[in-house]
């Protein structure tokens, strides 16, 4: 892997803060080339939408954003802390295992299976992290929980187990679980996919009213009606490099790659 300095890593190349910042990002399984150096910067409050066919490396990327996947190049800041790794002098070693968890506390994540703790009632799922690694008393965590579970919808479903809620019910709360962590940035790995279709909105819907707070998300999806609505900005993968990046209006609406034109026409 690479590093910039550190006036970089605070502040982004442009001297604009950036949540996300991932610079030159490769990345192979074998001799499976997935990222062929890929740049990637979100701004605070920005929604990107990552699109692509299947096995462009969409989902390796976000996982390479939070060292969920070790990059073989390039580097990631999170909010300008390099993840994963720490420069000394001209030294470059990988952080412990314990202080990649803590840099992870800034990032939540949501799969496209909820992976919920079955035992556990709603409530128990959304405290758990939040009184095991940030320390908060049950009663605080509690009042939060319930907050956020009227944000998703679920204020009535506190008590609950996930087997007793829908797909749609349990991804809401996946998201209220990881926004219980008080996230920097939330990463969505194709949300909806596992959905019945029925449930897809009411999920869109709750992340869209995530995105109008001034959350700064990436989310990966299939869904192009979310990507134009509420995306500010949509990066197009297709191989494992970014073939068109840039305003929903622009990559979806008049696309200028033959690639994007390709894959547009069979999802659109
Ligand atoms: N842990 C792994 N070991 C080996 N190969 C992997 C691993 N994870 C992903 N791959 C391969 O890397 C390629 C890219 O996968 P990735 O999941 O990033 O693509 P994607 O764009 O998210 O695809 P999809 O839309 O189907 O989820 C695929 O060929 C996949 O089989």
């Amino acid at each position: 892997m690479t590093t910039g300095s550190a006036a970089e890593a605070a502040t982004g190349r442009g001297g604009e803060r950036l949540v996300v910042e991932a610079l030159g990002i490769h990345k192979s399984y074998g001799s499976l080339e997935v990222l062929k150096g890929v740049d990637l910067r979100v701004r605070p409050g920005e929604v990107t939408c990552l699109l692509g066919p299947s096995g462009s490396g969409k989902s390796t990327l976000l996982r390479c954003l939070n060292h969920l996947e070790r990059v073989d190049a390039g580097t990631v800041r999170i909010d300008g802390e390099l993840v994963g790794y720490r420069v000394k002098g001209d030294k470059v070693y990988e952080l412990p295992k314990r202080e990649v968890a803590h840099q992870r506390r800034n990032v939540g994540m949501v799969f496209q299976r909820f992976n919920l703790f079955p035992h556990m009632t709603v409530v128990q799922n959304v405290i758990e992290a939040p009184t095991r690694v940030l320390g908060q008393s049950k009663a605080e965590a509690r009042e939060r929980a319930r907050e956020l579970l009227a944000q998703v919808g679920l204020a009535d479903k506190a008590q609950a187990y996930p087997v007793q809620l829908s797909g749609g019910q349990q991804q809401r709360v996946a998201i209220a679980r990881a926004l219980a962590m008080q996230p920097k940035l939330m990463l969505f790995d194709e949300p909806t996919s596992a959905l019945d279709p029925e449930l897809v909105g009411e999920v869109l819907d709750v992340m869209r009213r995530l995105a109008d707070g001034g959350m700064t998300m990436v989310v990966v999806t299939h869904e192009i009606g979310f990507a134009r609505e509420v995306g500010d900005t949509v990066v197009f993968l297709d191989g494992g490099v970014v073939v068109e990046e840039g305003t929903p209006a622009d990559v979806l609406s008049r696309p200028q790659h033959e690639r994007t034109r390709s894959f547009l026409s069979k999802v659109l």
